[in-house]
């Protein structure tokens, strides 16, 4: 007899495209059924390539980055942890480069998983994680910053969409304070055409003219010189924080959102400082880039003997 109101039946073998996903000379590819991929080198768990599924390359990586592990690779996605910037010479933090050590350590691959298999909402996306912690650093690094830390950075690759989120846990018996940012290198077609939307009446540290504060009057944020600006956005009516766009010739081309992430700095070298980076090619290339970094680096985040922390952010592409 026929059933009324019959369940349609389950597939025996579901035919679903899966991602492909490889790791081999510590560089991992991963692919979606819809084109878009993304490319992580261990080497900082550095994001180097982000396509979406118009197969249209999203970040800007230098032609002359060094890629051997010799130093943080210049574009792409670097990671800044547990400093931002110069670190202050009397913090705990004094004795590490610029940004940290997140950046140029060896990290590992501690897995995938799909949105299926984790309960995620089945979007058709991948998670890639990855693993840092402090007995993975140089010894002469660890000496730098003693503490006991395990850091987890997961990238999330979707439709046209790739979110980082960063897990930062104290495993030891003392407090440290650190700071944390996804230096993230949007490619971009001309900058002088390039604008950024969101920042209105955000206060901002401006590094360009001696780190004074100020407050953003522009709905739209152009861009006609160096600019290296940390921003400190209210948050939105429910608390959360408002969106980023990123508009190329007046189109969006780039939502940002942040998650338990205060800051985004914006900063383009402009001509002058470019030129002068051996590691940034072509000469010309600061035309075509645009950091967009969101971080919690305006203050120091305290992390308690045994406590975690977590934040992230995501770049959605719209052109
Ligand atoms: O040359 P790096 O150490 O990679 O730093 C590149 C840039 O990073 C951030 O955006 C800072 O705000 C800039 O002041 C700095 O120039």
């Amino acid at each position: 007899m026929e059933r009324k109101n019959k369940p349609a039946s389950i597939p025996v073998s579901p035919s679903m495209a899966q991602p492909i996903v490889d790791l081999s000379d510590n560089i991992l590819t991963a692919r979606l059924p819809t084109g878009d991929s993304v490319t992580v080198y261990l080497y900082g768990a550095t994001v180097t390539s982000w396509k979406t599924s118009n197969g249209q390359e999203q970040l800007f990586l230098s032609q002359a980055a060094a890629l051997d592990g010799s130093k943080p690779i210049r574009g792409g996605i670097p990671l800044v942890f547990p400093v931002f910037g110069p670190p202050p010479k009397s913090h705990a933090t004094g004795q590490l480069p610029q940004h940290g050590f997140a950046r140029n350590s060896h990290w590992e691959f501690l897995g995938k998983s799909t949105s299926e298999n984790v309960g995620r909402k089945a979007d058709g996306s991948v998670k890639l994680d990855f693993g840092l912690s402090s007995s993975m650093l140089d010894p002469g690094v660890q000496k730098k910053w003693a503490y006991d830390f395990g850091l987890v950075y997961s990238v999330t690759l979707g439709k046209d969409k790739l979110e980082c989120q960063m897990h930062v846990q104290n495993k030891g018996s003392e407090a440290f304070d650190f700071q944390v940012l996804f230096h993230t290198y949007l490619a971009v077609k001309d900058i002088s055409k390039t604008a950024v939307k969101g920042l209105t009446s955000s206060p901002y540290v401006d590094k360009v003219r001696s780190a004074q504060t100020f407050t953003e009057d522009a709905t739209s944020l152009s861009f006609s010189g160096e600019t290296d600006r940390v921003y400190t956005p209210p948050a939105g009516k429910d608390g959360a924080s408002v969106p980023l766009v990123v508009t190329e010739n007046g189109t969006d081309s780039f939502v940002v959102t942040r998650d338990s992430l205060p800051d985004v700095t914006v900063w383009n070298g402009w001509e002058d400082k470019i030129k002068a980076m051996g590691d940034f090619e072509p000469k010309d290339g600061w035309k075509r880039y645009l950091c967009i970094e969101p971080g919690a680096v305006s203050s120091w985040t305290k992390l308690d003997a045994g406590d975690a922390w977590e934040g992230g952010c995501s770049f959605e592409s719209k052109l």
